[in-house]
């Protein structure tokens, strides 16, 4: 197997890296040789002298020795270049890029099908946790229910700093970067972009339909304030980030937003960078995957078994339909803190200084908004 690694930041070295480290053992167990032919990056990294290094992709995708491609510089511009050009070159192509996938996956995969060759992806939804995997290989019996999970670990990492470390937002942002874990564009983490991205590629191998990107309605935590938090927790509840996605009447409801979730369910003790999915099936019933999100290591990891999967399975089929339509999930139960007493059906009131807060009973959020007189209320989603 001849691989040609481009983009060599924090995920594309860390793949260099293990591929190095595990070589022996790898060969082995796929009875084959397994060489890192080229490493692609803009600037020149230390690389094993065996890798030949250059700055033009092209040198990969042409060469005809090449038979994987691992695509991670990112972003939706020259990767899918990259990405198209190397299929139609019939090599196969390994990727992490979620926004790509999200919003382009129909043609790629379509163009990888067109050319008989593999494309695999599982690093793009949930950093090192094999969640694609499972639900295009284990799960496969089974009709999808929901998908529940929280999907970014930039923003879990934010808000668990926030609470535990009684650190501000933008000196939580700063560690999240040092460590990896933030995209080149810091909004798709902190705006839930990224999140919907994840989502989308989950809702689509779930539902066994092609989701149009552009419907999905995501917000992300910037309007999470340090007192909102100690509210929740007050009340037995802890804000997090969370992606959703469950057939609605002729397509599917599709959601990411800041949520207050129960302390009592698991999903509101997921902290610092972990990711979780809760997958609910109709045979096999509830599956949870829990793992490291986002981080060089996390994420090499599962790319280089995918890497190593081009040359093991069959290919995975994407023969989708079109989803109809993408709804906002929008019937709740919601946390509201309003400036003076509403008059909204809750299950829970609570006031403190000048700050009246309420858990309501579930409620449609345009019913909830035309019942409050209070245009200043903060409003967000509860789970559980
Ligand atoms: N980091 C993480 O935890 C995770 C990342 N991902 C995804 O993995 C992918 C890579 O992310 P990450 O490694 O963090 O990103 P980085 O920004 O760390 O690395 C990308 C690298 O690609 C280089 N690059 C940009 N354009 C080109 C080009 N035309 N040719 C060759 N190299 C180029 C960049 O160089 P320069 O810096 O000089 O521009 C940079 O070194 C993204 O799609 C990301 O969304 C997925 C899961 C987790
Ligand atoms: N920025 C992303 C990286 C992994 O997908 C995240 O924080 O989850």
């Amino acid at each position: 197997m001849k691989i040609g690694v481009i983009g060599l930041g924090t995920v594309g070295y860390g793949v260099v890296e293990i591929l190095t480290n595990e070589k022996t053992r790898l060969e082995k167990e796929m009875k084959q040789e397994i060489v890192i032919k080229y490493g692609c990056g803009l600037e020149e990294v230390d690389l094993p002298e065996e890798i030949i290094y250059t700055k033009d992709y092209h040198d990969v995708i042409n060469d005809e020795e090449i038979d994987v491609v691992v695509e991670l510089i990112g972003g939706t511009t020259i990767a899918k270049n990259i990405i198209l050009e190397a299929l139609n070159n019939k090599k196969h192509v390994v990727t992490a890029n979620k926004a790509l996938l999200a919003h382009y996956g129909k043609e790629i995969f379509q163009t990888a099908k067109a050319n008989d060759v593999h494309i695999f992806y599982e690093a793009s939804v949930g950093g090192g946790i094999p969640v694609l995997a499972s639900q295009k290989e284990s799960l496969i019996a089974n009709n999808t229910k929901e998908i529940v999970g929280i999907l970014n670990g930039t923003t879990n990492f934010i808000l668990t700093l926030m609470e535990n470390e009684n650190l501000d937002f933008d000196e939580a942002l700063s560690i999240a970067d040092g460590l990896g874990y933030v995209e080149a564009n810091p909004a798709l983490d902190l705006d839930g972009i990224d999140a919907a991205h994840k989502i989308c590629i989950l809702a689509q191998n779930g539902y066994q339909k092609f989701v149009d990107f552009d419907q999905i309605q995501a917000s992300g935590i910037r309007n999470v304030t340090k007192l909102d938090m100690d509210y929740a927790k007050k009340l037995g509840y802890r804000f997090k980030m969370i992606a959703q996605a469950k057939p609605v009447k002729d397509g599917l409801g599709i959601d990411v937003s800041a949520t207050l979730v129960n302390l009592n369910e698991l999903v509101a003790n997921v902290m610092d960078s972990y990711n979780v999915v809760e997958i609910d099936n109709d045979y096999v019933n509830n599956i949870i995957y829990y793992g490291r999100g986002a981080g060089r290591y996390v994420t090499a990891s599962a790319v280089v078994s995918d890497i190593m999967k081009t040359h093991q399975v069959e290919r995975w089929s994407h023969d989708y339909e079109d989803c109809k339509h993408v709804y906002p999930i929008s019937s709740s139960r919601y946390y509201v803190r309003a400036s003076k007493p509403v008059d909204i059906p809750y299950e829970t009131y609570y006031s403190e200084k000048d700050d009246h807060i309420y858990i309501t009973e579930e409620i449609e959020l345009t019913d909830l908004k035309n019942k409050l007189d209070d245009e200043n209320a903060v409003i967000f989603k509860v789970r559980g």
